[in-house]
């Protein structure tokens, strides 16, 4: 680990390239409670700090142990799973009973319905859409050129904006009231996922957060009721002739299944909806920000980066094709990713009683997976970890991770992995792809290293980036 107070610093953004900056690891001492202060275990591990303190109910596994646990988790079916997803009463609310908390037949369902709606050839007809909100950003952008731009700002809006677009057929202002009350609602999760309660105080007690949390509820399901109201009645009145080819029309048909076994009740539309505008967004806006952040301050990457989309689009928008051909930009993503993990750590209940050597894990035990901790773990890592080095990805995750898969897993892993995985990487390559071809940049001197956790790992104090027209 890098000591944070020797010159070199985190990602080797060290003397030669701007010697007044320092990009420590994790060292952003939060200044409220909610939030999580980010830093260096003393076995090598990274966690969240608040997180350690408030772990009593939950056994956060050693790297080495996790590793075993999750081969054993990759072979198995959401049905049979060693490890099961363990959701708070919070998220529950957040996400209802949709595809990020359900299990069993029930998900089967809704995995199908989200497959469908985000497969490989789906993804290719989002492209235009992805494209023409990367230019209402841009266009936004003239306005600023050669001055600074709160790219984490920008990055929220437009993946707001891409999300809207792709999945739900409408702009980003339509959603906005959506968006804002799921992050009010996510503020309240991320205040209370640690904290310890006595079993049954809420029958008696509703806190503060409580009702608050049931009101957010309640509005978000009348505004997507509202939402899918208005598709509803542009078929009946004629004006299209189904309820359309995106995620809300996949949703609304299967609502309307005459198919017992396939059909979807409201609040199952309801769940869906909400958990798509959230892990649509929150996500890929981290994905984004962060490689905007490291090319910023990496410019031989961001040349490296910029040449290879040169040769494959030349001044033309992307395309289909070019963009599953963008290897640098994959790399580049990838240890953004492993570096910055949108998601650091995933709750897990252990179904059935595991046996690991002489370890012994009960069934029913909660425990930890430490995504940021494994992917930061030297024992997987060939070297560097702390460095960001794109180039350990050029021959694929599995040369980079000595062949150990349980090291790279920010997308999840066995059958419930990430349904938006490549939806995220699209949305991401396309947009560093308009922006390499139009600007160069370089982070500002104001920039402030704030990383905090509050639904996913994002910045406190944004990212102040100087764009030079090229
Ligand atoms: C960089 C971007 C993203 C990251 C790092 C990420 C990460 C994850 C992780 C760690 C999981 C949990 C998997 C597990 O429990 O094993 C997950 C699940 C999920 N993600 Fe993503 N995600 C991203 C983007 C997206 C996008 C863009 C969407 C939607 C369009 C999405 C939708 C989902 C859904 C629906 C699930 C639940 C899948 C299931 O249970 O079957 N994610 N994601």
């Amino acid at each position: 680990m890098v000591d944070p107070n020797s010159n070199s610093t985190h990602h080797g953004i060290a003397g030669n390239q701007r010697p007044c900056l320092q990009i420590p690891t994790w060292e952003y001492k939060g200044d409220s409670p909610n939030e999580r202060q980010i830093h260096q275990h003393s076995n090598g591990l990274l966690v969240s700090s608040y997180f350690r303190k408030n772990y009593a109910r939950y056994s956060c596994l050693e790297a080495a142990i996790w590793k075993k646990l999750s081969k054993l988790a990759w072979s198995s079916s959401p049905n049979g799973a060693y490890l099961k997803r363990r959701p708070d009463q919070f998220s529950k609310k957040l996400l209802g009973d949709g595809i990020l908390v359900t299990d069993g037949q029930k998900w089967s369902k809704l995995r199908k319905i989200a497959n469908h709606a985000f497969y490989a050839e789906s993804l290719k007809g989002m492209v235009p859409a992805m494209i023409t909100s990367v230019e209402t950003m841009l266009e936004r952008w003239r306005q600023h050129e050669e001055k600074e731009i709160e790219v984490n700002k920008e990055s929220r809006l437009l993946t707001a904006e891409v999300i809207s677009r792709t999945a739900f057929g409408s702009s980003y202002l339509e959603g906005e009231k959506i968006f804002a009350m799921l992050m009010e609602m996510g503020t309240i999760i991320a205040r209370n996922r640690y904290k310890i309660r006595l079993p049954g105080i809420g029958k008696f007690l509703k806190l503060r957060d409580n009702l608050e949390s049931d009101k957010i509820e309640q509005a978000i399901r009348e505004s997507i009721i509202a939402m899918v109201n208005k598709r509803e009645e542009k078929m009946m009145r004629g004006e299209e002739n189904n309820y359309g080819s995106d995620f809300l029309g996949s949703l609304i048909k299967a609502n309307h299944d005459p198919d017992e076994k396939n059909r979807i009740s409201v609040d199952d539309m309801v769940d869906e909806c909400k958990t798509f505008y959230l892990t649509g967004q929150e996500t890929t806006n981290g994905l984004l920000a962060w490689s905007l952040l490291l090319l910023a301050v990496h410019t031989d990457w961001q040349e490296k980066a910029r040449k290879e989309v040169f040769e494959l689009f030349g001044q033309q928008n992307p395309n289909a094709e070019g963009i599953a051909r963008l290897k640098i930009m994959s790399m580049i993503l990838n240890e953004t990713l492993r570096l910055y993990p949108p998601v650091i750590n995933l709750l897990r209940r252990v179904e059935r009683e595991v046996r690991l050597g002489k370890l012994i894990v009960p069934a029913n035990a909660h425990v930890m997976l430490p995504l940021l901790a494994l992917h930061h773990d030297p024992e997987i890592w060939a070297q560097d970890v702390d460095l960001f080095k794109p180039e350990r990805f050029a021959d694929g995750v599995a040369k980079a991770t000595n062949n150990n898969i349980a090291g790279f897993i920010l997308f999840g892993f066995g059958p419930q992995i990430c349904v938006g995985l490549n939806f995220a990487a699209n949305e991401a390559k396309i947009a560093l792809s308009m922006i390499l071809q139009r600007y160069r940049f370089t982070l500002s001197p104001n920039y402030v290293h704030s990383p905090i956790q509050i639904l996913t790992i994002c910045l406190k104090n944004g990212i102040p980036v100087v764009f030079n027209k090229l």
